[in-house]
């Protein structure tokens, strides 16, 4: 050990007592805190009967206010706790501009103080200083305050790896040695969910976790580029950066399923925030179309396009997903606006109200949805009729008002509107639905959008930062429906080469067109795969940009056998093979859910489960499931099962095999009977 990994040992060590004093100290001021809470529910108790309005008030508040900071001591106890096990990750020594010795900043997932002397000793990794350990290397830097730029030169860089309280390395970066940590980091297995990257941001990463001014940040990164951790990081960031206004409850996520949901709830507690809402976008549409018109879900609109993929049904979805079917539902809305609300005069006692008074004032309510118009127009031509004829209007003449302005609009019922858009485009194939029956999973969205402009929407206002992740998979009417209903910033972020519906896929420039005000972001290292498994996956969906980080595995294997049994029995066999060195996790990703069902019927066993639609949480282990399901998972091997030329054939097909590859991290497998398929010949 040279003196320099001395010297840090010891101040560990130091660090280490510092925080385990504050351990204490906080124990004895919580301990303190509730035996005064006892106390006071106590005297409350006993003297309730003695006490006014205002003195049970007055307690009731104080009671409030010392449990709050009781939760503040048990959160800031967690936080120490957490820093004991590893209390720092990186360092880098700074010396401000002018002045001439550099001060240690250790940087850490939280921060601390040496409180007497009021001084940090470690820093949260997203405190302004910090964002320094990620933008620069030795030499000149900077970094933003609220009060300025503050400019000077980083003379040591230094990095850690602490756990359970010990120091396993140090790295000294005299060179770009960033990528060491990081090679280390991701050659691990991941015997978790998922975890946080502080360690190991990249600069690029770093610009999009710390960016404050974007309204809408759209981030399009390939495979494995660390966009689902990077827009966790920045909602962390975010809650750091504005805590005074901004709580964890505040944020929602929009998640294509729940067992994505679960795989990354991890994050954020691991970097001391809260859990975040979280809400499927078929959850979103339940909410607003209520229990109306029942519909078919996003899987099993998929489902059906790898089963029996009808060139109608596909047209029908194709459309629907067009940026230019937005347009042409606003023009129909335009022409909703100008051309049915029409009728004769209205006549009231002696008094005539014309038709252009009463197309007018309900133009004049061009801000109003339409069909929340009628009240407001009533009570025009209520004043309107009371000062022509110069008298008060009887009750009768009020309601007759009140009924024969919504009769003089053309429909009142959103499904009407709606089947009559496609009459209106001379289209009325393109809409199939039969009352008692389900709505296409391509009609909902469509609906809710008309429905939000004709009758107003439920109020999304209390949610201040929006995170859309899959952006791929949602069309221009999901995002025109989302910007209606969160006004607030958002973050948005895909991949098109993993969209598991080619008919109805977003890419970053769609998007950007319904969110003018955007900014977009493309990230192309990729950082979960072996560069041959990356290698292996661009045969799939080539993508000149993409740049693997240089990490190394076996080549992926595909393996032939003569008939089906014979391929799921040599699964079977992999599941039992060498457990020494066995990976800690394994998916098995097939095409359909009924190939699942299949390989898991062949398979069973402790540790072997099946995530499927209805699942509600990632298990850890063997899990078998599907290409749609597996999206934004990853496993250290994956086995892609039944890769034969009847299986995969299609475009859709080859969409859910590129996907299903781009989930493994060190090890690749396929199988087949038979024929392999093209897409994966040479
Ligand atoms: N800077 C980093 N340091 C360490 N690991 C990283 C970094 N960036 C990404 N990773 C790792 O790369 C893997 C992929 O990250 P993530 O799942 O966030 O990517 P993604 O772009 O959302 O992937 P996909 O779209 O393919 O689902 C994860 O294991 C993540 O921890």
């Amino acid at each position: 050990m040279n003196a320099t990994e001395q010297e840090e040992r010891e101040y560990l060590e130091e660090i280490k007592e510092k925080l385990a004093l504050a351990i204490r100290r906080g124990d004895d001021a919580v301990r303190q805190q509730s035996a005064e809470l006892r106390e006071k529910k106590q005297y409350l108790h006993e003297h309730q009967s003695g006490l006014d309005e205002a003195d049970l008030v007055a307690a009731d508040q104080s009671i409030n206010r010392m449990a709050f900071t009781g939760e503040a001591a048990v959160g800031r106890k967690r936080r120490l706790m957490k820093l004991a096990q590893s209390p720092y990750f990186g360092r880098i020594d700074f010396a401000p501009r002018g002045s001439r010795e550099a001060t240690p900043v250790y940087i850490g997932v939280h921060s601390f103080m040496d409180e007497r002397r009021r001084r940090g000793l470690i820093f949260d990794w997203r405190a302004p200083i910090s964002s320094m350990f990620y933008d620069f290397e030795l030499g000149d830097a900077f970094y933003a305050t609220p009060s300025g730029v503050i400019h000077g030169a980083i003379g040591r860089k230094r990095q850690y790896k602490i756990r359970d309280g010990r120091l396993e390395f140090m790295l000294e970066n005299d060179v770009n040695i960033h990528d060491d940590v990081l090679q280390r980091e991701l050659a691990k297995s991941s015997d978790d969910k998922m975890k946080n990257i502080v360690a190991t941001i990249q600069r690029d990463q770093n610009a999009v976790i710390r960016n404050e001014t974007a309204p809408v940040m759209v981030i399009q990164g390939v495979a494995g580029s660390g966009k689902t951790s990077i827009a966790l990081h920045r909602i962390a960031f975010l809650l750091y950066r504005y805590r005074e206004t901004l709580a964890a409850r505040d944020v929602l996520i929009i998640s294509p399923n729940k067992v994505f949901a679960d795989y990354i709830s991890n994050v954020l507690p691991e970097l001391g925030e809260e859990h975040l809402p979280e809400l499927g976008m078929e959850e979103l549409a339940a909410d607003l179309l209520g229990q109306q018109y029942p519909f078919q879900t996003f899987f099993e609109q998929v489902s059906a396009l790898l089963e029996t993929p009808a060139p109608a049904f596909v047209e029908r979805i194709r459309f629907k997903a067009s940026f230019e079917f937005l347009g042409q539902l606003n023009q129909y809305l335009l022409h909703v606006e100008n051309h049915y609300f029409t009728g004769a005069a209205l006549r009231v006692g002696s008094a005539v109200v014309p038709l252009a008074f009463l197309q007018a004032r309900f133009r004049a309510y061009h801000r109003v949805p339409l069909l929340k118009r009628f009240a407001l127009v009533a009570e025009d031509v209520r004043n309107h009729v009371r000062a022509a004829t110069g008298r008060k209007l009887s009750g009768g003449e009020k309601a007759t008002i009140g009924e024969a302005i919504p009769r003089m609009f053309k429909f009142n019922n959103v499904l009407d509107f709606y089947r009559d858009f496609y009459r209106w485009l001379g289209q009325p194939a393109l809409f199939r639905y039969e009352p008692g029956t389900s709505l296409e999973y391509a009609d909902v969205f469509p609906l809710i959008y008309l429905r939000i402009r004709l009758e107003g929407s439920a109020a999304y206002d209390h949610v201040k930062h929006l995170l859309v992740d899959e952006m791929q998979d949602y069309t221009p009417v999901q995002y025109a429906v989302l910007g209606r209903l969160f006004s607030c910033r958002k973050t948005i972020l895909g991949d098109v080469s993993q969209t598991v519906n080619p008919y109805s896929a977003s890419s970053a420039e769609t998007i950007e067109r319904v969110f003018p005000q955007a900014e977009v972001v493309k990230l192309y290292r990729s950082y979960r795969s072996t560069v041959e498994i990356t290698a292996f996956a661009q045969r799939l969906a080539p993508n000149p940009d993409i740049i693997p980080l240089e990490r190394h595995g076996p080549a992926p294997v595909v393996a032939g056998f003569g008939s089906a049994a014979e391929e799921l029995q040599a699964l079977q066999g992999m599941l039992t093979a060498a457990p020494g060195s066995a990976p800690q996790s394994l998916g098995i990703i097939c095409k359909t859910l009924k190939q699942a069902e299949q390989v898991h019927e062949a398979l069973q066993g402790p540790g072997v489960y099946l995530l499927t639609d209805e699942s509600t949480a990632f298990r850890e282990g063997v899990v078998i499931t599907t290409a749609h399901l597996a999206k934004g998972l990853e496993f250290d091997a994956v086995i892609v099962p039944f890769v034969s030329a009847g299986n995969y054939h299609t475009e859709v097909d080859k969409r859910m095999l590129y996907i299903a590859c781009t989930r493994a991290m060190h090890r690749l497998t396929l199988t087949h009977a038979g024929e392999r398929t093209t897409f994966l010949a040479g």
